[in-house]
């Protein structure tokens, strides 16, 4: 048996063994560690052909035949040519640096061409602003890492990375585009100069403005993302963080310190149930940021298996959870005081119909945002509106 058809039949195993209950990466590490005679090179492969074929979603997922799948997908995805499609489908691989659009035209199924709603079914559910013609393809291209500059280190950092020879993109003033992958950890060892995070993400912290002294509550922080921002913002902030879990705050606390971050107030609160009143008292905040457990269906280009997992009712349970989390903190919220409604979903019903119920139930009032479209340069999509307390 040739490599390549190693490769496929080790990718078509995964396929069949993994059901989508874990993330794919840490599904794939097990597998590998499993296997430790297969080297560096076969485990990069094997590991390409397995998200070529969740990147196709719903494309012909019935009835085509797992490996038939697997190459489809690796000729969507390529960029140029290579040895696997060269030694399977050698004229695909002729083809594989045209761009996907073109790609897509030269496959069909039984006469039929691929279509938008035939890869991503859920294209009628998307928030205005996403063009599926756009958004649907990008799925075949690996995202990009992004970085947010801390402390003015643009000049500091654009020399390390020259001097490794990576290739970045400024995306904004303090936000650099960089290939998948990066060690960024290796490459810029000054961990406080920069975070993680991806360019749209970033762009949510222009609608926060919060003023010196004011108290913010960052109530889904995670691991802190949008509190480092709006820190860097505005360091005078009195921020209070939660989360669901322990464990959750135990990474912020991990990821303020490397970021030189102590002065803050954490909480382990399910936001499910009302907050009890001897939590915070009578305090009530001045911004929260609430950025909802959701979908992350606009970031399915990061972990494309979601794409191909995901069933349509789950967007209503997330959008009841969503109001839920959302009426139980508005009453924290200081009369003029803003909430930051924000989700990494490009559904409808996670973004604009949440805030319409919120304003409608609540008397909030909708002052800016909406979606925050990333596919055209390897980002996220995020959805981000500012609702002022009357
Ligand atoms: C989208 S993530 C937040 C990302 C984070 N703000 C950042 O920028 O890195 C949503 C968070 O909501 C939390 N969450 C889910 N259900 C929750 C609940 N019932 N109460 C409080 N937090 C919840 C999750 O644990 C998760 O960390």
């Amino acid at each position: 048996m040739t490599r390549w058809e190693n490769y496929l039949l080790s990718a078509e195993h995964i396929v069949h063994a993994y059901d989508g209950a874990l993330p794919l990466h840490h599904f794939l590490k097990t597998f590998f560690r499993e296997r430790p005679k297969m080297g560096s090179r076969d485990r990069r492969w094997v590991s390409q052909l397995v998200y070529a074929f969740y990147r196709l979603g719903h494309l012909w997922k019935a009835g085509m035949p797992v490996p038939e799948r697997i190459l489809l997908g690796q000729f969507l995805c390529a960029t140029q040519e290579d040895e696997l499609l060269a030694f399977f489908r050698p004229e695909w691989n002729e083809k594989a640096g045209l761009p996907v659009t073109e790609k897509l035209a030269l496959v069909s199924r039984n006469g039929q061409p691929p279509t938008m709603e035939g890869i991503f079914p859920f294209v009628s559910e998307l928030s205005e602003g996403i063009a599926p013609q756009e958004f649907v393809p990008s799925f075949f291209t690996q995202p990009r890492l992004f970085i947010r500059v801390r402390k003015n280190k643009q000049d500091a950092i654009a020399a390390l990375l020259q001097q490794t020879g990576v290739a970045f993109e400024w995306q904004a003033p303090d936000v650099l585009s960089l290939p998948n992958g990066t060690k960024t950890e290796t490459i810029i060892p000054q961990r406080d100069w920069y975070e993680v995070q991806d360019a749209s993400s970033r762009q949510t912290g222009r609608l926060f403005q919060p003023g010196p002294g004011q108290r913010w509550w960052d109530c889904c922080a995670a691991s802190g993302g949008k509190s480092l921002l709006l820190l860097d913002q505005e360091p005078g902030v009195q921020l209070t963080v939660s989360d669901i879990r322990p464990s959750i705050l135990h990474n912020l606390q991990q990821r303020f310190a490397a970021a030189g971050i102590h002065r803050y107030e954490s909480r382990v609160l399910d936001l499910a149930q009302p907050v009890p009143p001897s939590i915070f008292g009578r305090q009530l905040f001045d911004g929260i940021i609430l950025d909802a457990p959701c979908s992350g269906s606009g970031t399915w280009g990061r972990t494309p298996e979601n794409l191909y997992f995901f069933r349509q009712e789950q967007i209503a349970v997330f959008q009841a959870l969503q109001r839920r989390i959302a009426a139980n903190v508005i009453p924290l919220l200081k009369p003029g005081g803003t909430l930051i409604y924000i989700t990494c979903s490009v559904f409808r019903q996670e973004n604009e119909a949440v805030v319409q119920h919120l304003c409608e139930s609540t008397g909030l009032q909708r002052q800016a945002g909406g979606i925050i479209p990333g596919y055209m340069h390897g980002a996220d999509t995020m959805f981000a509106n500012v609702l002022v307390k009357p």
